[in-house]
């Protein structure tokens, strides 16, 4: 049974994460953490998770005895769940978004001492979808009149940062697609448009963040061509879809060594 500690654990997804761990028997939810000033802090998590009680309060101490550390947090609390699973000798699924570059490069140190997955969608039809998209790239990159990748996300309106990491993360498989060549042009990564911005450019991708209500998450992968358009669509209805994808990350872990792993690793999808 793996000890899971749960970093953002009040949260939309934190409280997913809690109710599908306690119902899994692969699993002892050990921590649910959170920042030492939030409001929810001593209650317990299993109750917040609309579940009977865990006899696991809210707290922003670590324990000692942990497996593995499942994070949907936020930026600016990354730096310390990365330091607190170095020094727990833990796993840990990153599945925050809106990282810094830093914040990146703090994550590969941290995968020469343990084991880490991180993605910015741990949804297996979202992964999927992003090999399909590679593969679309792959067969139109060279069309006559050339393909033109837009790329709408929609989620709703409490997210903080835009575009989606999972956006951003199609536009960085397409586009090395479209680089895979020899003296191919780069990419230029154009994140809305206004004003007057003249005509499209064959060597861009454009990105639409939409906000609206309480959609889980959203993404439209729109190749247009002269005379037809293929667009991929992949849609959450809720989040249990993220949360299973994180605990199969963290049971996928358990048996590999320190490194940085994608879930594309974690689904077998090479
Ligand atoms: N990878 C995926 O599959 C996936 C899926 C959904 C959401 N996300 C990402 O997960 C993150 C969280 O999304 P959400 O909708 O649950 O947001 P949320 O705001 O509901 O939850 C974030 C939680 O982190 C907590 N937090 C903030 N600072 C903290 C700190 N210093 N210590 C401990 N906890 C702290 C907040 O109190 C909050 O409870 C976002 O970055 C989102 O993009 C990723
Ligand atoms: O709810 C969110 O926030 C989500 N964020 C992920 C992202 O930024 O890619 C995707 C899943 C939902």
């Amino acid at each position: 049974m793996l000890r899971i500690a749960v970093h953002g654990a009040a949260g939309r997804m934190g409280r997913r994460v809690v109710a599908l761990a306690a119902g899994d028997p692969d699993f002892r939810v050990v921590a649910a953490i959170e920042h030492a000033d939030h409001s929810d802090l001593g209650k317990d998590a299993g109750f917040l998770a609309g579940l009977s009680e865990l006899d696991v309060p809210v707290a922003s101490a670590w324990p000692d005895d942990i497996d593995v550390i499942v994070d949907f947090s936020l930026p600016e609390a990354v730096d310390g769940v990365i330091d607190s699973a170095v020094k727990a000798n833990a796993a840990l699924v990153m599945a925050t978004t809106g990282l810094t570059s830093e914040q990146h490069d703090r994550l590969k140190q941290a995968s020469e001492k343990i084991a880490i997955v991180w993605a910015p969608s741990m949804s297996l039809a979202v992964n999927l979808t992003m090999r399909m998209a590679q593969q679309v790239t792959a067969a139109l990159k060279d069309v006559s009149g050339g393909v033109d990748v837009e790329i709408i996300e929609r989620h709703h309106r409490f997210k903080e940062d835009a575009p989606s990491g999972t956006a951003l993360k199609f536009g960085e498989l397409i586009a090395a697609e479209f680089e895979r060549e020899p003296g191919a042009s780069a990419i230029k990564h154009v994140h809305g448009r206004e004003g007057k911005t003249g005509m499209r450019t064959g060597n861009e991708i454009g990105y639409h963040a939409v906000r609206t209500g309480d959609n889980p998450g959203e993404h439209t992968i729109v190749f247009g061509m002269m005379g037809e358009t293929i667009e991929l669509k992949v849609a959450a209805s809720n989040r249990d879809s993220y949360a299973a994808g994180a605990l199969a990350a963290a049971k996928w872990l358990q048996d590999q060594p320190a490194g940085m792993y994608s879930m594309f690793d974690v689904l077998g999808m090479k």
